[in-house]
């Protein structure tokens, strides 16, 4: 009775604090807020533009399209926060939005942060929630958070390993009751890939794309392994000798060749990650294998491209974009359990 008087006054949130997308789930209620992380502001006076309400949505149809005046920022790089007061405002912004504060209670909050983040990344990270309206603040590692919501049995004395491939890091961990043994992470995720086809594109064909652009060619023909059908798509951009707008159509294959390099660092990520966890646990890998979540995952083929380099069996979860945000969902509903095991701090309830 009190949990649901609690929940209609002040839902518990779980936030999916991404370099690229913040989630943010309610208790019992699942995702509720899925927006870019990123907040466009005027460059003179830094003020955040629409009266503050030019965040998520709103501001990422600004990027790359902004006056010399505007600038959009996103606030976490890699995963950790470089900008703590635009952060604050985002984070008051999506919190507000997803659960409109009623009576003046503060919610509890469990937010996903990457394993390797240091003390003073951490504290920001409290800093800016406690700021931005959360009261007793819970975090939790990413690829935990990934693990709960794909669903893996971490609980057990069985390793499991999960690689959440983002936009900002990739992180690799191995998880046994309830523990990461082993972990990894790599700044080599989804901008680095959208970096790698931006400069494969210009030294190839000399035409000059923005990384909008690059991201979108490789969500619409991006591919780690060959595809039954390959497929190609018309790129325009600048030519970089005439200067005058031109356009090109390249092929799935030679996306795929853009890639690879990001790719192979991502497999030695995943076998670094391997060779730091105990070798009782290794053997477990053969039959649990690996579990791919992340938007990187969406890459197509994915699966396919990690089973054959890692030897081991490899499953892309359903819905790999919202698995740290389900994740942190499931902790909600388990917060007695749960909390004991979290980093804690803030104000309670
Ligand atoms: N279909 C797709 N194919 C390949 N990549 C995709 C696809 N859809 C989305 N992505 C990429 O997924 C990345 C975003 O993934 P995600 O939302 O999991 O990252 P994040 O949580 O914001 O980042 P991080 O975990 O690094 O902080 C972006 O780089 C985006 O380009």
């Amino acid at each position: 009775m009190l949990n649901r008087l609690r929940d209609w006054l002040c839902p518990d949130l779980g936030i999916d604090l991404g370099t690229v997308n913040t989630l943010i789930t309610l208790r019992g209620q699942g995702v509720v807020l899925n927006e870019p992380t990123i907040v466009a502001r005027s460059k003179e006076t830094r003020q955040i533009l629409g009266r503050g309400a030019a965040i998520g949505k709103l501001a990422k149809q600004m990027v790359g399209r902004t006056p010399g005046s505007i600038e959009a920022v996103r606030p976490i790089k890699h995963g950790v926060i470089t900008d703590f007061h635009l952060c604050e405002q985002m984070l008051n912004y999506f919190i507000r939005k997803a659960a409109p504060p009623k009576g003046g209670l503060r919610p509890r909050v469990v937010i996903a942060v990457p394993s390797e983040i240091s003390p003073v990344e951490k504290r920001a990270v409290f800093n800016s929630a406690e700021r931005a309206g959360a009261g007793r603040i819970y975090l939790i590692e990413e690829a935990k958070a990934a693990s709960i919501g794909a669903g893996l049995p971490i609980s057990e004395p069985l390793a499991n390993m999960i690689c959440d491939i983002g936009g900002g890091t990739t992180e690799t961990a191995i998880l046994s009751l309830g523990e990461i043994v082993a972990s990894q992470s790599t700044r080599v995720a989804g901008d680095e890939m959208n970096e790698a086809i931006r400069d494969y594109i210009r030294q190839r064909y000399s035409l000059r794309i923005g990384i909008g652009t690059a991201e979108q060619i490789k969500i619409e023909i991006g591919s780690a392994a060959p595809l039954a059908s390959e497929l190609n798509t018309e790129v325009r951009g600048l030519d970089g000798i005439s200067g005058i707008p031109r356009k090109a159509t390249i092929t799935s294959e030679e996306i795929r060749e853009a890639l690879v390099e990001c790719l192979w660092k991502i497999v030695g990520s995943i076998k670094l990650t391997i060779e730091g966890c105990d070798p009782e646990l290794i053997g477990d890998l053969a039959d649990t294998g690996l579990v791919l979540t992340g938007g990187g995952a969406l890459l197509r083929n994915a699966g396919q491209f990690f089973q054959e380099h890692l030897g081991i069996p490899v499953r892309v979860d359903d819905e790999p974009l919202t698995t740290v945000a389900r994740g942190t969902a499931i902790c909600l509903e388990h917060l007695h359990y749960w909390r004991k095991k979290f980093q804690t701090e803030g104000a309670g309830f």
